[in-house]
């Protein structure tokens, strides 16, 4: 018999989650069954988007949504054998049964060296993010200039880094001093750290006079606009996320977007990336390609234990993380 330790929702978070939000509860798992399989989380991710799903799809009491890389510890599935890792959606689980319907392998040449918790971030679902949200939303085009903020984090760490490869210049906006190092580091052609500049007005103008053709957009509110009086005539918007809204009790008011959209002419898009779930693979082997050549470089922010999941979830929301922010089981 295993006991799994799982994390529930015990409150519905008013303004910024607390840890007193949260609940660690043990659950025996039965034996299997013909068919299912039992795995063992070894890396378990946080994600901004557990923010305002929990609010809108989960009740008290509901083991909080996530994805995990796991290992198969026993199966009764001749599909599955003992010992391969998979990425799973099961939640905030350390153990958890499957019949296998929702597991997908890492992808077969996923090299040994490779820490598999990119499978999370980078070679997984933030990366291909960046990927779809930059080619089909943004649909970015060599020489243009790209804006993307909260830019040392697990989506626009990469949206920067695919920019360039794409020929792009890169402008990025991050929360403290070593993030903006960070992404001079990574190639960056300008950075700065948008909570210490007198004004976002006049440092985005800096960083790119001419303005902007592509803004990915991470962060919502006041940063969309003030960023979108900058952009070129017939300029993209990617609406990938809006982090700065998630946390608000009281909805944000305008200003609107309505003139600034017309006098430019430009396109604003939403999009949720599982809109491709159907080219993951074409993402996913991308990534791992441009991973494997250096192209694209990973940082992760690894928070060691389950019991610490709450914490990491507070941190990197409140951007105490410099990339993807995981957790080693
Ligand atoms: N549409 C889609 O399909 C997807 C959308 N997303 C969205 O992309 C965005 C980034 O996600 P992800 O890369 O996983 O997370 P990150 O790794 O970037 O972590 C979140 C970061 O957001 C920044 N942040 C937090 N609060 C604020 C604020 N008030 N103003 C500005 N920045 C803030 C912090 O960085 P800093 O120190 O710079 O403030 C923090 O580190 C989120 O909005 C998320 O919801 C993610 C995945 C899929
Ligand atoms: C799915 C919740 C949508 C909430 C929208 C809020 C903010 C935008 C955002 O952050 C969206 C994130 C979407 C994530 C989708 C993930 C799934 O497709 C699971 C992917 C599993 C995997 O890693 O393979």
């Amino acid at each position: 018999m295993v006991t799994a330790k799982v994390w529930v929702l015990k409150k519905h978070f008013e303004g910024f989650p607390k840890s007193s939000d949260f609940d660690l509860k043990h659950i025996e798992l039965p034996n299997l069954k013909d068919g299912e399989l039992l795995l063992e989380s070894v890396f378990l991710s946080v994600d901004p988007y557990m923010r305002p799903y929990s609010q809108r799809n989960m009740k008290e009491g509901d083991i909080m949504i996530g994805t995990q890389v796991a290992r198969i510890v026993e199966s009764k599935n001749p599909d599955f054998t003992v010992g391969v890792f998979v990425v799973a959606r099961s939640g905030w689980r350390t153990h958890f049964i499957s019949d296998g319907k929702d597991l997908r392998a890492l992808p077969p040449n996923w090299p040994e060296s490779l820490p598999r918790s990119l499978a999370l971030g980078t070679i997984g679902m933030p990366g291909l993010t960046a990927y779809f949200g930059l080619l089909e939303v943004c649909k970015m085009k060599s020489g243009e200039t790209v804006l993307v903020n909260a830019a040392a984090g697990a989506v626009g760490s990469v949206v920067g880094q695919l920019a360039k490869i794409w020929g792009c210049k890169v402008v990025g906006c991050a929360g403290s001093d070593d993030k903006v190092a960070y992404l001079k580091k990574i190639g960056f052609d300008e950075a700065f750290n948008y909570k210490t500049v007198a004004s976002l007005d006049e440092a985005l103008r800096k960083a790119s006079p001419d303005g902007y053709d592509c803004f990915f957009d991470n962060v919502g509110g006041e940063f969309t606009t003030v960023a979108i009086n900058q952009m070129k005539t017939y300029g993209r918007i990617a609406l990938c996320g809006a982090i700065s809204q998630y946390n608000d009790s009281v909805p944000q008011k305008g200003p609107y977007v309505q003139m600034p959209m017309i006098f430019k002419e430009l396109q604003m898009e939403g999009f949720i990336v599982s809109r491709w779930n159907n080219r993951w693979e074409e993402g996913l082997n991308t990534m791992l390609k441009w991973v494997m050549e250096g192209k694209v470089k990973c940082h992760e922010q690894v928070t060691e234990g389950f019991e610490n999941m709450p914490a990491a979830f507070i941190g990197m929301l409140k951007g105490e993380n410099l990339g993807k922010a995981v957790i080693k089981v």
